[in-house]
């Protein structure tokens, strides 16, 4: 079964996405699940070079050592069937109303979802000024931070919904709120 709304998240490195998108699974609690296109990315390689799954996972510098490997072979995979991560994350996805996509990067991950699923997607930009995301522990990286990675949706506008979770931001209900919003339940 279909779920009746996907959010897509996006948004720069320690722009907050997995922090805004862990407290709202809380807020939704057993009505979501929570689906990370980057799983299969991050099981493929944990698998490939032996390597510890759930430290890719986190919020850990661990994933930051093989980000650009990552990111390449992600690459590779995506030019050959852009659809194939986006489809390997679902495919193994819970039977949940609301399904959380909380690592959207590329406009393509967008046109997949959007294809698929039509008006059920909701499309949300978190966004976080550079000066608070270097407090969170982001450092420029060339290759990853001037790359399609980070920077493919730069030039996308069309979102439902921009959060700020930088400097200046509202309280974490108010950004719960603002995106509960955009929920049909
Ligand atoms: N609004 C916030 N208040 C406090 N800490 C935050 C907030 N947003 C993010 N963080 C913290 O900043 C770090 C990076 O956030 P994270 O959600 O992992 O970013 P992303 O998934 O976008 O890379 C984490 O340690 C997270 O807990
Ligand atoms: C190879 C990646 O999938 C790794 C992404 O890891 P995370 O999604 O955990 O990264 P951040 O939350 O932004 O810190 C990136 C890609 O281009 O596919």
């Amino acid at each position: 079964m279909a779920p009746k709304n996907i959010l897509l998240f996006s948004g720069k490195r320690k722009s907050g996405k997995d922090y805004l998108t862990d407290h709202l699974k809380n807020v939704l609690a057993d009505k979501c699940e929570i689906i990370k296109i980057s799983q299969p990315i991050k099981s493929h390689w944990a698998k490939e070079k032996n390597l510890n799954l759930n430290e890719l996972l986190s919020d850990s510098t661990y994933k930051e050592q093989y980000r650009l490997d990552m990111i390449k072979w992600g690459e590779e995979m995506r030019n050959k069937d852009y659809g194939y991560f986006c489809r390997a994350a679902c495919a193994s996805a819970a039977d949940k109303d609301i399904w959380i996509i909380s690592d959207i990067r590329r406009k393509t991950d967008i046109q997949w979802f959007k294809e698929t699923y039509g008006n059920l997607i909701r499309n949300i930009r978190i966004f976080a000024d550079e000066e608070t995301r270097k407090a969170r522990g982001f450092n420029f990286q060339v290759g990853v931070d001037d790359a399609m990675s980070e920077c493919d949706l730069d030039d996308f506008h069309d979102w439902d919904l921009i959060v700020n979770n930088g400097e200046g931001r509202h309280s974490l209900e108010a950004q719960l709120d603002s995106i509960m919003k955009l929920v049909n339940l």
